[in-house]
């Protein structure tokens, strides 16, 4: 039941809207796959043939998949180096999430480094990518039915303030419940970082086996690429802490955007630009290649140099890589800074994001768009989660939201946007 007079405002264009993006979303993916393969890889072009069911369906890419997933939920359940604390919720009580998904990361990398030394064929993968979206399509779509069910028998103070509007369409696309666990077992934190980041580098240097095995070696773009996202996951990985305040982990429900986001859009579409170089190699000079490297080096520094220090801000405001900047006080007594990063714009994070994000499609030249999918499908993503999470604030924060806008106006790119 959705608890009585919380009904939040629709988001994602309603139950239309969701439905759409249900279909929408996981079709996207498949046209990027069979695209990124065609020989003309043409992003705005019908599909270049339609698969048959025998090349989705694979008994074989069902059981590396669950593999996969059982090696993940396994490495979770390792001993954590740190157990963390999440944002206070409804009821004033506080979760524990354990922190090793960079331990993850190093025991995947060990795993698949002896794989290979004993003959496992990492470049094969690449001929998989097709029936293991397509069985992680379905585990999504199954497991979101089972989160949804889930939430109808959760107290209310479990649910999501968004997904429980009562159209089972939205609700199921958005999640009713907030942080759906069994026993300390927390399914969307699990999902949000580890199984989908990881394969997403996974995918990428199985991509890069397979050009050394084509070619003889590796082209220096996809050696680009491959290097650029892996900081990228690494990273994450390596912060995992902060993803609990994110609006992912504090406000959205566990459901099929989530599931599928994580799970299969990551690393079937993140690979995207690998993918493309795989079967369209490029030439990429050094002196152009030096040039990536340091677009995506500023990226890199604005984003993790912003996140960290709202991260350190949020964690103890008199912190003293924190304390001399200036602040706005709220209503609720927490601050907001107007100095620094977060003095120049309103999301400094994106800005490096999308910087980072260029610096990945550019490895693979200017004569396709299909490499800069990301980029575009991710301006409209931050463009799209900025204005949530404005509603978000000013709802938080009221008139001293309103004063930050007024001194810090643009939201994303400064004098531009
Ligand atoms: N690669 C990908 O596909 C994606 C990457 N990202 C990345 O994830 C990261 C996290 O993004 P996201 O979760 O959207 O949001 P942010 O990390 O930008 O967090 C927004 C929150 O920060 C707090 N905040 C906002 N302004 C201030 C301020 N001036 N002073 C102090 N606190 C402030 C508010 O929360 P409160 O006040 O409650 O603390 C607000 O709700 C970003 O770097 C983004 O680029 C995001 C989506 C997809
Ligand atoms: C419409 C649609 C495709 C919805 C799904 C969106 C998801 C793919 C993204 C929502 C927020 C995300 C974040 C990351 C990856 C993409 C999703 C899941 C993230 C884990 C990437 C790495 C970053 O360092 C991050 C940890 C800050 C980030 C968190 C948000």
């Amino acid at each position: 039941m959705a608890p009585q007079g919380s009904r939040a405002p629709l988001e994602f264009g309603g139950p239309l809207g969701a439905a759409a993006l249900m279909l929408l979303l996981p079709a996207t993916m498949f046209h990027l796959l069979l695209a990124a393969r065609s020989g003309p890889a043409r992003l705005l072009d019908l599909p270049p043939y339609l698969p048959r069911l025998e090349a989705l369906w694979s008994p074989r890419a069902l059981l590396l998949w669950f593999t996969w997933l059982g090696l993940q939920v396994a490495f979770y359940l390792l001993p954590a180096r740190k157990m963390a604390e999440g944002q206070e919720l409804k009821d004033k009580s506080r979760l524990r999430y354990p922190i090793n998904g960079f331990q993850a990361l190093v025991l995947t990398a060990l795993l698949v480094g002896l794989g290979v030394l004993v003959g496992l064929p990492l470049g094969a993968l690449t001929e998989m990518l097709l029936p293991l979206a397509f069985v992680a399509t379905l585990t999504a779509f199954v497991f979101s039915l089972l989160l949804y069910l889930k939430a109808l028998i959760a107290p209310a103070s479990a649910l999501a303030p968004g997904g429980n509007s009562g159209n089972p369409i939205y609700d199921f696309f958005l999640g009713r419940e907030l942080n759906p666990r069994i026993g300390s077992f927390d399914f969307k934190y699990f999902c949000e970082l580890r199984p989908g980041l990881i394969a997403w580098v996974l995918i990428n240097l199985a991509l890069l086996v397979q050009e050394a095995e084509l070619r003889g070696s590796p082209s220096l773009a996809m050696w680009l690429v491959n290097g650029f996202q892996l900081l990228y996951v690494g990273d994450a990985l390596w912060h995992e802490e902060a993803v609990l305040t994110t609006m992912d982990i504090t406000h959205d429900g566990f459901g099929f955007m989530l599931a599928f986001g994580d799970l299969v859009w990551v690393p079937f579409t993140y690979s995207l630009q690998a993918q493309f170089l795989l079967y369209h190699p490029q030439p990429l000079e050094l002196p152009m290649a030096s040039a990536l490297c340091l677009m995506n080096a500023v990226g890199f520094y604005i984003f993790r140099a912003a996140n960290s220090q709202k991260n350190t801000f949020r964690k103890n405001p008199s912190d003293p890589r924190v304390a001399d900047l200036e602040t706005i006080p709220t209503a609720t007594g927490r601050q907001l800074l107007v100095s620094g990063w977060w003095g120049m714009v309103r999301h400094p994070n994106y800005l490096g994001d999308l910087i980072m994000a260029l610096a990945w499609s550019l490895p693979c030249g200017v004569s396709h768009l299909l490499p800069y999918f990301y980029l575009l499908y991710f301006t409209a993503l931050l463009v799209h989660r900025e204005a949530r999470d404005e509603q978000q604030c000013l709802q938080k924060y009221g008139l001293a939201w309103h004063e930050y806008c007024r001194r810090v106006p643009y939201r994303i790119v400064p004098y531009v946007y």
